[in-house]
């Protein structure tokens, strides 16, 4: 951070061929977006301009040369930006997920953790990718955040925080097929995914939060008539948390569990959830506020965040993808970046 303790944020324009660079066109538009951090946004200024010409935007910046220059910077009004050459416009399809396109997300995203790695970034924010156009441009893992961990070098737990408000949730597993989903489940595993999510959000300002761990079967397994992952898996998990101090309750029925962090007297309310696969989550939270969430990526060395939303193909271009989300993740990164000189690592 520089004098002013304000942290050096790097953006990205996502996927060229959905609604990142729209978002973010959208997003330094907003009046006083530069007010908490020093802003560098990296990407190819082809890209760019097309996303400020699709959501109608014209955002003054700054050039650099490099990510080490951002924090020299003595003023920051505009965002800086740092142009990179990672794909022509002639190679993006708009709407197609193309190997094109993933390719360039992964080196962009790889350039700002090596700025990362050098103490020149200390939070990144990027607009939605495809995993699937990644996937064929190159990466090699289940999704970014293993890429991510792996680049950055982490050991220990990691794993998405979908986020609404001051509502977190950690899962257990994250970007598999469903089959695969129990397997997944061990006490281990839990066990990290609360204690993960339990220290980020201390971090990240909370200071004492609750933990509800939502159930694997329906009706938590009905005493094991439906399933036997609470009893031999959830529950050891839950009373190996109690007993190591964390405030954790469960395992709850996940049909019910967001009810107690939603609707929850403010002194009895859950901060965070603790859920067993992807959807489980992401449903209830997407319900409840489907332009506000925010995907964090945690147990990394580095706050990393993003819309919860995705690249949207079926309106990209059309200059009417709703911005919120993605300003809830700028701001969190901020929060983050600010806050973290060394984010929570592993469990
Ligand atoms: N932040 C990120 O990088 C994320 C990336 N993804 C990736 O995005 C790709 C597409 O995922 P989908 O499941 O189709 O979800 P999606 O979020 O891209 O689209 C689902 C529906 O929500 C709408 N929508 C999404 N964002 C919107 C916005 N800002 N404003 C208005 N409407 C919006 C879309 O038009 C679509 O009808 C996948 O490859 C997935 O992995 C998914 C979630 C987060
Ligand atoms: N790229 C971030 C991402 O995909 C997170 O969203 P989700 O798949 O975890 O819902």
């Amino acid at each position: 951070m520089n004098e002013k303790n304000v942290p050096v944020v790097a953006l990205t324009l996502g996927d060229a061929a959905g609604i990142g660079p729209e978002l973010i066109a959208r997003l330094l538009s907003q009046p006083g977006i530069t007010k908490d951090a020093n802003i560098v946004l990296v990407g190819d200024p082809w890209l760019w301009q097309d996303g400020q010409a699709i959501a109608k935007q014209s955002v003054a910046t700054q050039a650099v040369n490099s990510l080490a220059e951002v924090r020299t910077r003595t003023e920051y009004k505009l965002p800086a930006f740092l142009a990179v050459d990672t794909i022509r416009a002639d190679q993006v399809q708009r709407s197609q997920a193309q190997a094109a396109c993933g390719a360039s997300v992964l080196q962009v995203l790889n350039l700002c953790m090596d700025g990362a790695k050098r103490g020149e970034v200390d939070a990144i924010c990027f607009a939605p990718l495809n995993k699937f156009a990644m996937k064929q441009g190159g990466l090699k893992h289940e999704d970014e955040l293993h890429h991510f961990a792996e680049y950055l070098g982490v050991t220990g737990y990691f794993c998405e925080f979908n986020t609404l408000g001051d509502l977190w949730t950690s899962r257990v597993s994250s970007h598999i097929p469903l089959k695969d989903a129990a397997a997944m489940l061990s006490r281990e595993r839990i066990v990290d995914a609360a204690r993960l999510i339990y220290r980020s959000l201390q971090a990240s300002g909370t200071a004492e939060p609750r933990v509800a761990v939502a159930a694997f079967n329906p009706h938590g397994g009905d005493g094991g008539s439906c399933g036997r992952e609470e009893i031999d898996i959830i529950e050891p998990a839950v009373k190996e948390l109690r007993a190591s101090g964390f405030p954790v309750d469960g395992p709850f029925p996940a049909d019910t569990i967001f009810l107690k962090a939603r609707d929850g007297h403010k002194d009895s309310r859950y901060q965070a959830i603790v859920t067993m696969y992807h959807d489980q989550g992401q449903i209830a939270i997407k319900l409840m506020g489907f332009s506000k969430g925010v995907t964090v990526q945690g147990g990394l060395p580095v706050p990393i965040t993003t819309p919860a939303h995705g690249t949207a193909f079926d309106i990209a271009g059309q200059g009417i993808a709703d911005v919120n989300a993605t300003l809830n993740a700028f701001r969190i990164a901020c929060r983050m970046g600010g806050r973290l000189s060394a984010p929570p690592q592993g469990a």
